[in-house]
């Protein structure tokens, strides 16, 4: 049972997975599930957007920082709009690898979402070595400082942050409780430095290997307050049990 005021929130990042016979699946599956008092966002590929119905919300695994123009393969919020998408996942620790997006471009991602009115879903995370070298919150502390110093406190109001563990993401080994706690407390407690009420209301998610069988769990954490789920948001089944963990 929850003791704070947070509503909690479960989305499911396909990342470059998923076809038209799982959206139909998945509309499917959570049109006839009774999940009151939490939100589910769904977070498709682009070419899957037009498919989904209204009755579900639509998040974006990237978006462009400019408006519009000569940006070959690239996506603007202005289109994000056009598909009621309200919510776009910026800094995945997999686009910050693959596509080198510093803690900077990131910055500018979050500051374009925010132009436009959707919700930024803000990643941070560590890879293992740095855990084990003990600067984790050091570590955790940049990625979000980045973003403070080019949007500001104030703009954290609008803001889900997700706690992303590097060595959690894929491989089946979830973050402890505790260690998903402990990460998400140091968070509140480094933006409540800067806005007290901003720190206690802000949704923090957490991602890496979230299952059906350990959601409940982490989501029970104090400054958990839902997932960012991979893998087990391609399947109907899991996903769904998942988002009645968060439910409760
Ligand atoms: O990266 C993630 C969600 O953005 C987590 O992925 P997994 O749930 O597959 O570990």
């Amino acid at each position: 049972m929850r003791t704070n005021s947070r509503r909690q929130l479960v989305a499911g990042n396909w990342k470059m997975n998923g076809d038209k016979a799982l959206v139909e699946q998945m509309q499917k599956q959570l049109a006839a599930a009774s999940l009151e008092n939490m939100d589910v966002v769904i977070c498709p590929p682009f070419p899957y957007f037009g498919q989904f119905d209204s009755k579900l919300k639509l998040g974006s695994q990237n978006i462009s920082e400019f408006d519009s123009g000569a940006h070959t393969g690239e996506v603007s919020v202005a289109m994000l709009k056009e598909f009621n998408c309200q919510y776009v996942i910026i800094g995945h620790s997999e686009r910050r690898a693959d596509n080198h997006e510093s803690n900077e471009l990131v910055a500018l991602k979050v500051a374009q979402v925010l132009k436009a009115n959707l919700t930024p879903i803000l990643c941070v995370g560590e890879p293992e070595s740095v855990r084990e070298d003990g600067t984790l919150f050091d570590y955790i502390a940049t990625q979000l400082d980045a973003v403070l110093l080019k949007v500001g406190i104030s703009q954290f109001a609008e803001i889900v942050l997700a706690y992303e563990p590097i060595w959690a993401i894929g491989t089946g080994k979830t973050a402890s409780p505790a260690q998903a706690q402990e990460v998400h407390a140091f968070i509140r407690g480094h933006l409540a430095k800067q806005d007290d009420k901003i720190a206690a209301n802000i949704v923090i998610l957490y991602g890496g290997s979230v299952k059906g069988n350990n959601a409940q769990e982490l989501f029970s954490q104090a400054d958990v307050d839902g997932g960012l789920i991979g893998g087990a948001s391609l399947n109907p089944e899991d996903f769904l049990s998942i988002c009645q963990a968060a439910n409760q």
